[in-house]
């Protein structure tokens, strides 16, 4: 089965000022369908920078970027914007929520945008909203819910689409400990239940934890890699926690 994502000795280069700077240096790397995976490593490692060329947000300099099978860095931006809308799935740290639309409608519009029927939109929002618990806030603005609330109906906007890929950015930085432990539930019933594919970049070791796979970043390029396998969470945490102290990285998470 090919990999829904792989992203071949991609580079991404900023000069400023004469000076060069390498925030992805010749990275590969696959992700196969059903995968969670996580990106690690230290503030300016080129994690984000990683992601926008992911996203299609960025250009990359270097290298290619192929989602099942598509190479995104050779696309117009107009068929960018489609593919974007069909293919991918976005959760960011601050939400991004339309604050005049309550989360019914939050959801429904990146169903309406595709072109999905009116009828159909309601059930697939019902069948979301069951399967991430979110039915009592759906028709709430997002002033009405908390960030947990916010970002669990993010969730719901991001798989409803039913997206080869969701990316999320740091998507618990924003959040207080026990609301960044019911977002993570969120996204582990979209990866087991759903079978969504995730790629999560993070600097938070509880988070990372609930991952699959972790790769670390260091200099723009992949320092290491950790398999979660059968091992607990905990065991996972505790491992995290030791290539970040080798990384030298901060964390203010406590398992
Ligand atoms: N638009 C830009 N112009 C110039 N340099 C940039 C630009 N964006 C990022 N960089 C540089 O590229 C490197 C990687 O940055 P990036 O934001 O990808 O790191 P990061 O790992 O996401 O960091 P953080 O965890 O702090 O968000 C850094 O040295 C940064 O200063």
């Amino acid at each position: 089965m090919n990999p829904v994502l792989k992203v071949e000795n991609l580079q991404k280069f900023y000069k400023t000022k004469g000076a060069v700077t390498k925030a992805v240096n010749h990275i590969s790397f696959e992700v196969e369908q059903g995968e969670y995976i996580g990106i690690m490593g230290a503030s300016g490692s080129g994690k984000t920078t990683l992601l926008n060329c992911i996203s299609t947000i960025d250009k990359a300099t270097a290298g290619q970027i192929l989602i099942q099978g598509q190479n995104i860095t050779a696309l117009s931006e107009n068929k960018l914007a489609r593919f974007r809308r069909e293919q991918l799935g976005f959760i960011f740290q601050d939400f991004n929520l339309l604050d005049t639309l309550t989360g019914r409608d939050n959801i429904a519009l990146a169903l309406a945008i595709n072109g999905v029927k009116p009828g159909q939109i309601s059930r697939l929002i019902e069948q979301v909203a069951d399967d991430l618990e979110i039915k009592a806030i759906l028709d709430k603005y997002p002033y009405e819910m908390s960030g947990g609330q916010q970002q669990r109906v993010a969730c719901a906007r991001a798989i409803v689409t039913k997206p080869s890929l969701i990316l999320a950015d740091e998507p618990t930085g924003a959040l207080d400990s026990k609301s960044a432990g019911m977002l993570m539930e969120s996204l582990s019933i979209l990866n087991e239940r759903k079978k969504a594919t995730i790629l999560m970049v993070t600097h938070d070791a509880f988070t990372a934890s609930h991952c699959k796979r972790i790769l670390f970043i260091k200099d723009g390029q992949i320092f290491n890699e950790l398999v979660r396998g059968e091992k607990s969470r905990k065991k996972f945490f505790d491992e995290i926690m030791q290539v970040i102290s080798f990384l030298g990285g901060d964390n203010n998470y406590a398992f």
